[in-house]
Parts: structure tokens; sequence; C-alpha cells
């Protein structure tokens, strides 16, 4: 049974994204005491929430104020929310990863990204739709790999570094060009999500090719995407790009979750010294819609990539991967804070 003091003293804690208190968003999974010391389980609405901390500062504050309460034990756990229809059997939430541009970084963000938000805990599906350029397999260090059949005849997505990941470079032989018309696309993109044993997945992140194409326009019309995320580079030529592909989302009814400004500046090694190379702060100009970080350029990125590991986990402390793994976060919470307008009150 749940202590009634201690519910009483969880309901004047908000969630500082969901402005909704704990008790009332069911997120109070045990308020118990035993003795002086109360032991209290938060079940946050994803394992990578950015505010985890400050839940917790707030929890403790609000709970030693109860009286008899002498010291307080917190507990985290996780349920992501969905909309009230998945976008997939067992899948909660289907996410693109979109640019204007080509050679922006999409690719990078959506591999960090997703191998972030697994880090976290949650159970996290990678697509490569760039079925022209794919490079998520090489990110991944998983060139060499094959794409085999389970026993219900459907693609087994390769896993990797706590994820599972689809792409078109394990399908076919190493090094050959796809030449493919619209509706062979729109095939590939309903098999990449429909004939593939995905399992149950909090996050499938699709990297899409860049620009406004058949690809994009397949994945909003095969299934409910949760979100885009547009990746830009600072400068002009990359924005006008950008605000392009944000007009195709929104013309595809996909809300925008966010923008990622990468390759956003540089600091030198040797020195520490700040150079903005591309005009950091760019993305900015997009009209409004919420920045979830800014990526420095940095050798470890392109490194990183290259050697198979993605950054975030080779080098978890770099300010790029720390930039990326704050992006992760924040496009976790988005995601909650979305999922909140179809929630129940409790
Ligand atoms: N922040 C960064 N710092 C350093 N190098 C980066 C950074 N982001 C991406 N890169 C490098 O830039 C190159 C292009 O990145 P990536 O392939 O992710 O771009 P993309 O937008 O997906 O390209 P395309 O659209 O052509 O597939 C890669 O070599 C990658 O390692």
């Amino acid at each position: 049974m749940p202590d009634a003091a201690l519910l009483a003293a969880l309901r004047t804690v908000n969630d500082p994204e969901l402005h909704r208190d704990l008790v009332s968003l069911g997120m109070i999974e045990r308020a118990e005491r035993v003795g002086g010391v109360a032991d209290v389980k938060v079940n946050l609405t994803t394992p990578a929430c950015p505010l985890k901390a400050t839940i917790e500062a707030d929890v403790r504050r609000a709970v030693m104020n109860v009286e008899g309460v002498e010291d307080v034990r917190v507990e985290f756990g996780s349920q992501v929310r969905m909309p009230s229809t998945p976008p997939l059997p067992g899948v909660k939430h289907v996410v693109a990863i979109g640019s204007g541009k080509g050679g922006v970084g999409k690719s990078s963000v959506a591999a960090n990204v997703a191998a972030a938000l697994a880090r976290d805990g949650a159970a996290v599906g990678l697509l490569d739709a760039d079925v022209y350029g794919p490079s998520v397999a090489h990110m991944m260090g998983a060139s060499a790999e094959r794409v085999t059949a389970t026993e219900e005849r459907k693609m087994r997505p390769i896993e990797r570094h706590g994820l599972k990941f689809l792409s078109m470079a394990n399908l076919m032989p190493a090094g050959q060009a796809l030449v493919w018309r619209g509706p062979m696309l729109h095939s590939a993109v309903n098999q990449f999500l429909k004939d593939a044993a995905w399992g149950n997945l909090d996050y499938l992140i699709v990297d899409l090719p860049p620009g406004t194409g058949d690809v994009q326009l397949s994945l909003a019309q095969t299934v409910t995407i949760s979100g885009a995320v547009i990746v830009t580079t600072p400068q002009e030529v990359a924005l006008i790009d950008a605000s392009r592909a944000i007009d195709m989302f929104k013309k595809a009814s996909v809300p925008i979750l966010g923008v990622v400004e990468n390759m956003s500046y540089f600091v030198a090694p040797d020195t520490g010294r700040v150079y903005d190379i591309f005009g950091r702060g760019g993305a900015v100009r997009l009209g409004g819609y919420p920045i979830l970080g800014e990526i420095p350029l940095d050798m470890e990125v392109r490194q990183d990539a290259d050697a198979g590991t993605p950054a975030v986990l080779s080098h978890p402390e770099s300010p790029a991967s720390l930039a990326l793994t704050s992006v992760a976060r924040n496009l976790a919470g988005r995601l909650s804070v979305q999922a909140l307008e179809t929630l129940p009150m409790v």
C-alpha cells in the first residue's frame, strides 16, 4: 500500500518537462515507509530522461518535508509512453532523421543518437533508409554482415552496440550502386519496416536520404511517424535546404521534433580556442523549432564512425559525444511530452 503522506508530498512535484505532477502522470510505482526511511520508485517516461537529476532532487526535497521521514531512497525505472496507436506492432515511436543537404552529418547523428538511447537503456532500432548512400552499416562496424531470415521469413536485423539495425548495405554486394525508381523504393521502405523482425522497440530511428524525395514520402505514407529531426550545418546554403525539408515534413503531416546543428563550431585541441567555422547558431533562423543540440566539429566523430563504433560509445566524454548524448535525451524528452497529449489523467 502506498503511504498517503508520501503520495501527497509527491503530488507537489511536477515533471519539469511535462508540467504535471508525478502522481497524476502515473509515474510513482512505489511510495512506502520502513521506519523513518521513505522508499520511492519513480517510473520515468523514458530511460533517456534529460531531467532525471532534477526530478530526483525535487522528490528528495518534497519527501524529506514529510513528518517522520529521516531519509529517502529514490529508485528509477522507466516505461516509454507511446501514441494511442503504435506505428508498427511492438514499436512505440518511429523517428525520422532528415536533412536538406547531403554530407551535413545526418547519418552520424542518427547512429550516435540511436547508440546513446540504447546505452541509456531504451530498446532501439536503426533503419538505414538512405538507400542511395547507406552508411549506417559502416558506422556500426558491420558492413561485411549479411541479413538473414527468421523462421517466419522476416529480415532479421543485425545486432551491434546494443541496438538492432538494417541497412541496404547488408543486402547488396559491397560497392554496388542502387538504380531504383519510386515504386521500388516504396516497396523497399515498406519491407524494411514491415517485413523485418524488429521485435519490441521503444524507438525506431530512421536515417533518410538527404533532400525531399520518394523515400521520405514512402515512409510518411507507410507508418505514423512520431516526428522528424532535421540535421543541418549552420551556414546559409544548408539552412535553405533544411527549410525545404521541414516544409516537406509539414506537408506530409509529420511533426518537427527539433533541429540539430551539426559542425556547429570547432574547438582547437592545442589551444582550446573556439572557431565558428560555419557560423554557429545559424539553425535558430529556421523558424523557432527546438534546437536539440549543437554538435562541434570533432575528428573523433569521423574516426570512430570509420572504426565502426559510434563516438558516444568510444569517447563518451568528448564534447561532441556529450552534445550528441544530450540531443538523444532532448529528443526522448520531446517524444514524452508529445505522448502526454494522449495520456489519461490518473
Ligand atoms: N560533428 C562532426 N565532426 C566531424 N566529422 C563529422 C561530424 N559529423 C559528421 N562528420 C563526418 O562527415 C562525413 C559526413 O557525415 P554523414 O555521412 O553522417 O553525413 P550525411 O548527412 O548522412 O551524408 P549523406 O546525406 O551524404 O548520407 C562523415 O565522414 C562523418 O564522419
